[in-house]
């Protein structure tokens, strides 16, 4: 792990423009031909360093434009037409669909992919295990989904890899079985597995637990926190006068939240946390669905805590390992990285609009979009798989979670395997 104290506080935004993105294909599902994208959804933000003071006119709109196009619009307005609209947004969401295929519709291929190799599960926990709510105290978990999870988690090692604190995302899942990796993966609890590299790892501890257990345990230097507890503090205070921000302490990362700040003030938080963040060199600032997240500079994410559980685990050097990592947000993209470098695993982006992505597989995610209208976007992406016939009683729709199915499928598939042994 690298902590420089010489590194100045930096900015991240480095989305890949669709149109630029290099995937590699040995893993990937399908590779069609050419798919022509319209560019306009997508945002291309060169790297920048956090400027001092004021922001300049065109780093202003930079922000205003990256904050925006963070996360999922609710897609209709009812003075929008109606059809037009679904036409549009569905042509280029199905165009996208051939890259970046449904791993429910593509269950079979996963599958047979599967068979025989030991699967591995990591999961984001917002907009992926719950859906996108305004307050950030309140998004809490379906007992469905849980127990979903709970299945998948008795037939694979399952992880939650998640940007909130450790304490809090355990606290949100309350499944003991799984391991957890807070602070977008910079504190993690894993398991003392065979493998004996993770000793190389810096920052790398082994521990107890509250049962007496033996641990591997991973967190950035504790110099960190406070540091973090500060500038948290000072977030508070330099924000407390915008209506609808909201300051939220994650241990190793603040995420300064902005889902319900008025637009026009989206510039004006923006300015304040980067002048906050001009004292603290140590810490740079990253963003993802509607927050803006200060996090320590340091060479580990989410793809490094994925390999770190792998390792942990004993399962990081075997070519029998399947590990399947899904997420939503722009952090997760790391993790798909790793797998897509390793050519070792699926990454699966849940995502109800198209998206430049290095995962290999989609889930759609209606959580943000609370317009009935699409429950006939979800008709549409089903009209030629079984699933239509279950979805003809609209009280069912609001049930509905393709990452659930996703979970309840590998786990009715496996144990089908385990029986027939
Ligand atoms: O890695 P994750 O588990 O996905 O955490 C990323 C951030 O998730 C939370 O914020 C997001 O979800 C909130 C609740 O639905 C929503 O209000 C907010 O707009 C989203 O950005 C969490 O509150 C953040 O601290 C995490 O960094």
């Amino acid at each position: 792990m690298d902590f420089n104290p010489n590194h100045k506080s930096s900015i991240l935004i480095d989305q890949v423009p669709l149109n630029k993105a290099r995937l590699s294909s040995s893993l990937n599902p399908y590779s069609p031909p050419s798919i022509i994208f319209s560019s306009s959804l997508f945002l291309t933000i060169p790297r920048r360093k956090a400027m001092s003071g004021k922001l300049d006119h065109v780093h202003a709109n930079s922000w205003h434009d990256a904050m925006k196009a963070s996360s999922p619009q609710k897609i209709f307005d009812d003075d929008i037409n109606f059809d037009a609209a679904c036409d549009e947004a569905d042509a280029e969401y199905r165009s996208w669909l051939f890259k970046f295929p449904s791993a429910l519709s593509s269950f079979e291929q996963i599958k047979n992919y599967a068979k025989g190799k030991r699967v591995a599960l990591f999961l984001d926990y917002d907009g992926t295990l719950s859906p996108i709510v305004d307050n950030p105290d309140h998004a809490f978990m379906s007992s469905e989904m849980r127990s979903a999870v709970k299945k998948a988690a008795k037939y694979f090692p399952t992880a939650i890899i998640s940007g909130r604190s450790r304490d809090k995302v355990h606290e949100f899942v309350g499944l003991k079985e799984l391991y957890y990796a807070g602070s977008h993966g910079m504190d993690i609890v894993g398991p003392v597995g065979d493998s004996e590299s993770v000793i190389n790892h810096s920052g790398f501890i082994r521990s107890t637990n509250e049962q007496g257990k033996e641990v591997n345990l991973f967190q950035p230097p504790s110099e960190f926190l406070p540091v973090i507890d500060e500038i948290c503090r000072s977030l508070v205070e330099n924000t407390k006068d915008i209506i609808g921000s909201n300051v939220e302490n994650n241990k190793f990362c603040v995420s300064v939240h902005y889902r319900l700040v008025n637009e026009k003030d989206w510039d004006v938080i923006a300015q304040r946390v980067l002048g906050v963040l001009e004292n603290y060199p140590h810490l740079q600032l990253t963003y993802g669905r509607k927050v803006l997240e200060i996090r320590p500079i340091i060479d580990w994410n989410k793809g490094k805590a994925v390999e770190f559980l792998l390792e942990s685990l004993g399962l990081n050097d075997s070519d029998d390992v399947l590990p399947i990592y899904v997420g939503d947000d722009r952090t997760d993209e790391d993790a798909f990285k790793v797998l897509r470098e390793r050519n070792k695993g699926y990454g699966i982006l849940v995502s109800s609009i198209p998206k430049e992505t290095n995962a290999h597989y989609s889930l759609r995610d209606p959580s943000e979009v609370r317009n009935y209208k699409f429950f006939f976007f979800y008709l549409l992406d089903h009209y030629n798989s079984t699933y239509i016939n279950s979805f003809f009683f609209f009280p069912f729709f609001l049930l509905l979670n393709q990452v659930m199915e996703f979970l309840r499928s590998l786990a009715r598939w496996k144990k089908s395997e385990v029986a027939a042994h």
